[in-house]
């Protein structure tokens, strides 16, 4: 191995802290369930920044953890370790009280099972009246809300039909109104697209879309639906509980004035400076325990570990 020691710029004293301006911050976040003497690691280190306004998709196989990393956004379910930070709350410390207050207004949430949003025996504008109720709200606050909400979801048709008189996609819409009844800065989505067909789908995600743009919630929803994670400017991909890339996707207007999509995918380097070599390039070059590193005036190589020692 060559001794020539690499000049490196020196590091800043102290490092930006990860995500200070987001609104959303999880660092090094980790949820181990034990059942019995059985460990899983959901979550082991994900590191993730989502900014106010923002449009999020989180993809991955089943089992890498996205719902975890959605109940513990959500105010449901708490981390083993981590830091994890939504608006001004500290999700590692707050009291009970602190939980209701952030659940009823910091973050909205809609099921995968979209019937399990929705309560059998009330109405869609009762619905959208419960959480407003549960906040205080005023009733004409509450009443003018929630036509508001149900008639830009599309459903103000349906304000006086319970859930079984709803179809697949009014369902979505309804539970969706409810999610955003308190005005929450984030709307998190567990595949709220996994029950219905293409084409309703595709309408769902358009009324997400549409939220996010007229009321400037937050939107992190996550989807199987490769549709789906094409139409938002941004896509992190979850492996083994861990964020393993994101496709950043931008229009450009060519010479001609046609406007294309284009889709950049990154790898995540986290805190520790680790980052994910995809399987397509390791097999490519036969990349495998050990590689070389250099240091190039504005990138990095990565080479197969030749075996002679230079
Ligand atoms: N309450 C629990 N008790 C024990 N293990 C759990 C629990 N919840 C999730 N797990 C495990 O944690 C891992 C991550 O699960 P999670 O539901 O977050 O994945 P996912 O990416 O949302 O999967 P899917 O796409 O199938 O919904 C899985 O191995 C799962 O079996």
């Amino acid at each position: 191995m060559s001794s020539t020691p690499l000049s490196l710029p020196q590091p800043s004293a102290r490092a930006p802290e990860f995500g200070r301006d987001a609104l959303i911050v999880c660092e090094n976040l980790v949820r181990i369930y034990q059942t019995g003497s059985i460990e899983v690691q959901a979550l082991q280190g994900l590191d993730l920044a989502v900014e106010s306004g923002e449009l999020v998709a989180v993809v991955g196989a089943s089992g890498s953890g996205k719902s975890t990393l959605l109940s513990i956004l959500a105010g449901i379910d708490a981390p083993t370790a981590g830091r994890v930070r939504v608006d001004r709350w500290n999700l590692l410390a707050m009291s009970r009280a602190d939980r209701v207050d952030y659940r009823r207004h910091t973050v909205g949430f809609v099921r995968q099972q979209t019937a399990s949003n929705l309560i059998p025996y009330l109405t869609a504008r009762e619905m959208v009246d419960l959480p407003m109720t549960a906040a205080r709200t005023a009733k004409k606050e509450r009443r003018e809300r929630a036509a508001e909400l149900l008639d830009s979801l599309g459903v103000a048709d349906c304000a006086d039909r319970r859930p079984g008189q709803l179809s697949g996609g009014q369902q979505m819409r309804v539970a969706i109104a409810v999610a955003l009844a308190n005005q929450p800065r984030v709307l998190l989505a567990d595949e709220p697209t996994g029950e219905l067909d293409a084409a309703t789908s595709a309408e769902v995600f358009g009324v997400l879309r549409d939220v996010n743009r007229r009321y400037g919630v937050t939107v992190v929803v996550v989807t199987h639906d490769p549709e789906v994670s094409g139409q938002v400017e941004r896509t992190v991909a979850i492996r083994d509980g861990r964020t393993s890339s994101e496709v950043l996707r931008r229009t450009t207007t060519d010479a001609e004035g046609d406007t294309h999509m284009i889709a950049e995918e990154y790898a995540v380097m986290d805190r520790a400076g680790r980052v994910q070599v995809p399987r397509e390039f390791r097999q490519a070059l036969a990349l495998t325990r050990r590689v070389r590193l250099a240091l190039e005036p504005d990138h990095i190589t990565i080479r197969p570990d030749s075996g002679s020692g230079e």
